[in-house]
């Protein structure tokens, strides 16, 4: 059965960031994912995974000025001595929540720019060396354009270029099943060529980026495929309610904790 963590960005936003913990875990999660931790200080985190006994998932490295649209830096040429800063600051989250993987956002550069193409090379090979110290995974994760325009790694089979050439034991593809639907389709023989280096899965229904229970896919053959796969690891629910977020959880009765 796979084991789903609630993206409390986009999940359970009735309630204030620390306090969607609680209703995740009063809803049947035992984990939990979101993009950025930043705003809230690591203990008072750490504070509610334990209140709560949940596990972290994921969170992303800090992605730069996101207000001014920058979504990461590890492919602008020029932010290595910032990306370097942020992966300290991550990691001190790390340690107070005890997450396992952490997202690097590459950012916006046309994937044919060889300087991005380099930058972005050098930035995931230090990363995850540095994150390698601390016993925890580097993902990189292909985007669709038309939820992120410009976005550097927009395909799949650059991610699994880049993760087979650097060969690095903690370098693993995020494997979002909404954006490779978009991108590429074909998503039950995309799990089964690259889970081998897939470190997290998170799903939505397509094309509405809501709950994953129809539309485009067939999510309860896709569950079946992932436990058939022998995919252990977390499947983060990275969806936008179409409601209220509890009004839309019936698809997740039969794996809540009880
Ligand atoms: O799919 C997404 O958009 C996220 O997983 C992410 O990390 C960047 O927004
Ligand atoms: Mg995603």
């Amino acid at each position: 059965m796979p084991i789903f963590a609630a993206n409390l960005t986009m999940m359970f936003n009735e309630w204030s960031f620390l306090d969607r913990f609680d209703a995740a875990a009063d809803a049947g999660f035992s984990a939990v994912e979101y993009l950025f931790p930043y705003e809230a200080p690591p203990e008072a985190i750490a504070e509610r995974l334990n209140r709560n006994n949940l596990r972290q998932a994921l969170f992303n490295l800090p992605p730069g000025d996101w207000a001014a649209g920058e979504r990461g830096v590890a492919a602008v040429s020029g932010r290595f001595d910032d990306l370097k800063s942020d992966v300290e600051r991550a990691l001190d989250y790390a340690a107070a929540t005890g997450v396992k993987r952490l997202h690097l956002m590459a950012g916006l550069a046309e994937p044919s720019d060889m300087e991005a193409a380099s930058c972005y090379r050098h930035s995931v090979a230090y990363i995850a060396a540095r994150l390698g110290e601390d016993g925890i995974d580097l993902l990189i994760e292909p985007i669709n354009g038309r939820n992120m325009p410009g976005y550097f790694l927009n395909d799949f089979g650059a991610a699994e270029r880049l993760i087979t050439d650097l060969g690095l034991p903690n370098l693993k593809l995020q494997f979002d099943v909404y954006h490779r639907q978009i991108l590429h389709g074909d998503v039950v023989m995309g799990l089964r060529r690259l889970l081998p280096m897939t470190g997290h899965i998170q799903v939505a229904s397509v094309p509405s980026r809501n709950e994953p229970d129809g539309e485009e896919l067939n999510y309860p053959y896709l569950f079946e495929e992932i436990d058939r796969l022998g995919y252990v690891g977390f499947v983060g629910c990275e969806y936008i309610p179409r409601g209220q977020t509890l009004d839309g959880l019936d698809w997740f009765r039969p794996f809540a904790r009880r």
